[in-house]
């Protein structure tokens, strides 16, 4: 299948990113908009989440259009500071006027394996009521997907020495022994990552900038090696950018 290519943006400061970053995002939101009336939306936890702060500054979004998905979600109560969701609302989703019932948070007070059999089913209704088209592997499609990435490589909870990041049919899958707590979390699949219309790897700071010499090839690891889940993002037939701060890339040395 066609891959496409990937864009890498940099920026002087976290600051810039989250400047273009949320003119990026309301250009995608015009566009969905006015092509068929909605514009679906996926937000990692973590950073990523002060990124946004820009956006809602932005005064020409239609809000009320859009519809929220979680890439990934601890299995916690969404009233906790470590639910991605409470992040998420407190962050962003409260400075806006998305409508409560276009926000699909994960159901709460069951077990990691049913939160994400809830989530799948859930999808698959969308993908039933044609508000997400199915790719032509069977994955749903949404429109942009913000994507976050740790430290040592991981996005969504995609770990690196865990198998869920090798999982093929599910869309939504579950980890008990999350590295990074809590534990208990629900996660979309790469299939559907990589199913997206647009995704926007949004990362800075010092601290990933070994992991983004990795991910942007310039590492001195041989070739066998085992590549981070970031690596594994890879857009069937979307577009994929990336969005660095000097920080993120202060381990390259000749560029990308
Ligand atoms: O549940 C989570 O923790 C997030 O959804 C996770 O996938 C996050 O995006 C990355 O861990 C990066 O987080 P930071 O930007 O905070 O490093």
């Amino acid at each position: 299948m066609a891959r496409v290519g990937k864009k890498i943006l940099e920026f002087d400061s976290e600051q810039d990113v989250a400047v273009d970053l949320s003119t990026k995002i309301s250009e995608l939101s015009a566009k969905y908009i006015k092509e068929k009336g909605y514009f679906t939306v996926v937000l990692s936890g973590g950073t990523l989440i002060d990124t946004l702060r820009k956006l809602v500054e932005k005064r020409d979004v239609d809000w009320s259009k859009w519809i929220i998905f979680f890439l990934d979600e601890r299995v916690v109560p969404l009233t906790v500071p470590d639910s991605n969701y409470k992040l998420a609302y407190d962050g962003f989703l409260s400075k806006v006027g998305i409508p409560k019932s276009n926000i699909y948070s994960i159901k709460e007070k069951v077990t990691p394996e049913e939160a994400a059999d809830d989530y799948e089913a859930r999808l698959k209704q969308l993908v039933a009521n044609k508000t997400l088209p199915l790719s032509p592997n069977g994955f749903p499609i949404f429109d942009l997907m913000l994507v976050g990435m740790g430290p040592e490589g991981h996005v969504a909870s995609l770990f690196c020495w865990h198998f869920q990041r090798y999982e093929t049919q599910r869309w939504i899958t579950f980890i008990k022994a999350s590295p990074k707590p809590p534990a208990e979390r629900i996660t979309m699949t790469f299939p559907v990552i990589n199913a997206s219309k647009h995704i926007a790897m949004v990362v800075t700071g010092k601290e990933v900038a070994d992991a983004v010499k990795v991910a942007l090839h310039e590492s001195d690891r041989g070739f066998a090696y085992i590549p981070l889940p970031v690596q594994m993002v890879s857009p069937t037939n979307g577009e994929l950018t990336w969005y660095l701060d000097k920080d993120a890339l202060s381990k390259m040395q000749g560029g990308h």
